[in-house]
């Protein structure tokens, strides 16, 4: 069932209580539920994701409304950033079920193979490699057959249903799962230009079939998680199938408060009492999980978690007057991020989004299209059509000044995104004007921040620190992929298209004059990981073990973005979706349940 109010929870008691009915909760909750024997809760601090106004987080082009600064946003807002010539930023995290995947721009990106490879490598278990993990997102069967009917992928047709042969790579993808995903659903004017760059400028920007094969590099067709022109979320995907099984109770509006000790196993805490309330003033209640714990809220929402139950620095905890259960230091440190620059230009053309937002006639007639058959511009991803990935050159004076800090040989250093018209986070939207932007985030960051616990209570945000741009790497990698913007629109098919750098960009030429762009406009793209990051057993760092448990308590364990030990050179959402579906395999064998 689906409750408001946690007096109407119908026990006490439950086989898996699931903190965080977000991205990976929900995927942990619904596969955990598909034996009937096994009782489920999820506790959410969000509302349902059909809730009233919940349009912008169901119309793919409407994502950017989705947050910041709504219902469905935590409104986080980060410390002042170093990187970013002091400035706090915006930090969005999804408040709803299916959390950040309910309002994110549905970019469905794997990452590369090198970074499940290390996964495998800090966490000391190869069940994470890109060979072993890739069948958890194609849910491939035990005998190694794509066609199998538990797919956690499916790819269906655009919303405009035109041809996508040569777009992507059929072979590398599912068709029968629950998560839809899907290739751009309304062609834009720069896409023949974008792709026509990948063939002039070959060998600095080649064209990528599929960067969903393990292999990202190069400029390639954008996959969301769009389905029948609707966003597909964990909410949509994993969680609504599911909540029509007697075994699964789903709490809304509700904040898990702390973890309870609920015993020891030897001299080790067991920590499977979970209490939550729905205000600071309010009636606080208790569940038990009888056989895990399992936190999914997120990177900045697991640390926090963790911490308010004892789990972290025990100095820190011991100054803000929280019994320490085990000291782990490492909990809420280490946090990684990706940071992005919009350079935009005024471009010579009528047809960009531009236009759609300042003439209420247009978008009034897209609205209906929208409302009558679910296609048109507002079923397509407003962030673009095409993205690309970029190692700097192997010989490059920065890779032989600080090293490689990325995975591999086909992880990227940044990447490109390719918007038909006017996009930033931090600058003004222009009253008139048609325009063309690239968004250049730079994703391999050495800089590390973190999430700390100002007092006692769940109900105060945590500082967060994500140290955006906060090395000397990260600024250099920065320059250099705005530099390569910029040769990438020098090119011939943009003559004529592109008229001149926007106001704002025109001294973002020379190494300080992006670096001071960079200060002024730069912000988060919202890929925090590594708060509770995972290491091997015998690691005195890190927070969760290979299994993702959390080391020295018994009953807990972390599945969300925050295990990651390093930013993914990707957007992030269907690496966490598959360290979900391999985290609740691993649970069912763990506890017996059939898999
Ligand atoms: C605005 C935005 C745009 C993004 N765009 C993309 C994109 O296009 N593509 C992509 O791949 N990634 C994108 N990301 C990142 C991606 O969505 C996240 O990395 C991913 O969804 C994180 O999944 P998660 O399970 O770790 O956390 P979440 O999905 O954030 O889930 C955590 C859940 O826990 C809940 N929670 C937190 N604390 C508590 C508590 N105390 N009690 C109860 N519940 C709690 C939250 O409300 C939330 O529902 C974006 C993120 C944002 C915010």
């Amino acid at each position: 069932a689906l409750l408001a109010d946690p007096a109407q929870l119908r026990t006490t008691q439950y086989d898996f209580v699931v903190v965080g009915g977000g991205t990976a909760g929900c995927v942990i909750a619904s596969r955990l539920s598909e034996d009937p024997s096994v009782s489920v809760l999820v506790i959410e601090a969000g509302g349902s994701n059909t809730q009233e106004g919940s349009d912008v987080i169901q119309v793919p082009f409407f994502a950017g409304d989705a947050t910041p600064g709504t219902k469905f946003d935590w409104n986080y807002t980060t410390v002042p950033q170093s990187g970013l010539g002091g400035r706090s930023v915006l930090f969005p995290r999804g408040r709803v079920l299916g959390g950040s995947s309910s309002v994110n721009f549905m970019f469905y990106t794997r990452g590369p193979s090198d970074d499940f490879n290390r996964l495998a490598r800090v966490s000391g278990d190869e069940g994470w490699a890109w060979d072993n993990i890739f069948p958890f997102v194609l849910k491939v069967d035990s005998l190694g057959s794509k066609t199998v009917l538990l797919q956690s992928e499916k790819h269906v047709p655009s919303a405009d249903m035109h041809n996508t042969t040569g777009q992507f790579e059929p072979s590398v993808h599912g068709f029968n799962g629950p998560l839809l995903t899907s290739l751009p659903g309304f062609p834009t004017d720069i896409d023949g230009r974008v792709k026509n760059t990948t063939v002039i400028l070959k060998d600095e920007f080649p064209f990528n079939i599929d960067m969903n094969s393990g292999n990202p590099l190069g400029v390639g067709w954008l996959q969301s998680t769009i389905g029948n022109g609707a966003r597909s979320s964990s909410a949509t995907a994993f969680l609504t199938p599911a909540l029509n099984r007697p075994n699964v109770d789903v709490l809304i509006e509700t904040q898990v408060t702390r973890l309870l000790q609920t015993g020891t196993s030897g001299s080790v805490p067991i920590l499977q009492g979970v209490e939550f309330a729905q205000s600071r003033t309010g009636p606080h209640f208790n569940v038990k999980a009888s056989k895990e714990v399992i936190l999914s809220a997120g990177s900045i929402g697991t640390p926090q978690i963790l911490m308010l139950s004892g789990v972290g620095d025990q100095a820190s905890l011991t100054s803000l007057g929280i019994k320490t259960i085990v000291d782990v230091p490492d909990v809420g440190e280490n946090m990684q991020d990706h940071a992005f620059v919009a350079i935009q230009w005024t471009v010579n053309s009528n047809k960009t989004i531009d236009t759609l937002n300042d003439q209420p006639a247009l978008f009034n007639a897209a609205l209906a299209e929208y409302d009558q058959t679910h296609t048109g511009v507002l079923a397509d991803n407003p962030a673009g059509n095409q993205i690309g990935w970029f190692r700097l050159p192997e010989d490059s004076e920065i890779l032989r000044t600080f090293g490689d800090p990325t995975g591999g040989p086909v992880s990227p250093h940044f990447e490109l995104m390719f918007e038909n018209g006017f996009f930033s986070f931090t600058q003004p939207i222009p009253t008139s004007g048609n325009f063309f932007t690239i968004l250049v985030a730079m994703v391999s960051p050495t800089s590390r921040g973190s999430v700390k616990l100002v007092t006692n209570s769940v109900f105060d945000h945590p500082l967060i620190d994500p140290a955006l741009l906060g090395s000397t790497f990260d600024q250099e990698v920065l320059v250099e992929a705005v530099k390569a913007s910029q040769r990438f629109v020098a090119s011939s098919p943009w003559k004529g298209y592109i008229v001149a750098p926007f106001i704002d960009s025109v001294n973002a030429t020379t190494d300080q004059g992006i670096k001071e762009y960079a200060a002024k406009f730069g912000t988060t793209i919202r890929h925090p990981v590594a708060t509770s990051m995972v290491s091997k057993l015998t690691d005195k760092s890190g927070v969760v073990g290979p299994q993702l448990l959390v080391k020295n308590v018994v009953g807990v364990r972390v599945v969300d973005a925050s295990i990651f030990p390093f930013a993914v050179g990707a957007h992030p959402q269907a690496a966490v979706y598959a360290i979900a579906e391999r985290s609740a395999n691993l649970i069912k064998i763990a506890h017996g349940i059939q898999t």
